[in-house]
């Protein structure tokens, strides 16, 4: 099996709602993705020999998903979440908020980010998160050997 392996990274605020400590305030990660996508083998004709997938086409879906996560706000949408963006809402400077239907940890960023990798026709392996330079998760799926 091959695995491809590409990389990009943006920056972002977050907190996280009911913890209890520094990041229950909103703060800023750089955050960078690897993300890996596999297959059995290369193909035998055309563009592509010789090549599982572009590494452009791997690139280019990842800048996608850099432009939508890059300075902006993540934010939960539970009742704090929702009340923050309604005071938002009266500011005059637009900003750009993001509103998940989960906790915006490292966890459940990379499976948001797998899936989005997923519905962009990548037969992914693994995506791997870091929040900061030394923490970081891995989201794979149990079939995914
Ligand atoms: N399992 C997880 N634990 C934590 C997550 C997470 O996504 N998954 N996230 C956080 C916070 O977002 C936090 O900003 C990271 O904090 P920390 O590990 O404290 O990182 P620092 O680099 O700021 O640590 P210092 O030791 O203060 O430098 C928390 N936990
Ligand atoms: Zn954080």
């Amino acid at each position: 099996m091959f695995i491809l392996k590409a990389e990009v990274q943006f920056d972002l605020a977050h907190y996280l709602s009911n913890y209890e400590g520094k990041c229950s305030n909103i703060h800023g990660h750089r955050y960078r993705l690897i993300a890996k996508v596999k297959g059995e083998d290369v193909k035998k004709e055309g563009q592509l020999r010789g090549m599982v997938e572009d590494f452009g086409t791997i690139k280019k879906a990842l800048k996608e998903i850099e432009d939508y996560f890059d300075h902006k706000l993540i934010i939960e949408d539970d009742e704090i979440g929702q009340d923050f963006i309604k005071r938002m809402k009266n500011s005059p400077q637009p900003f750009e908020i993001l509103t998940v239907p989960y906790r915006p940890t490292a966890e459940e960023m990379s499976r948001h980010i797998y899936h989005m990798l997923k519905d962009k026709g990548f037969d992914v392996h693994e995506v791997e998160l870091f929040e900061t330079p030394t923490n970081s998760c891995i989201y794979t799926e149990a079939d995914n050997d």
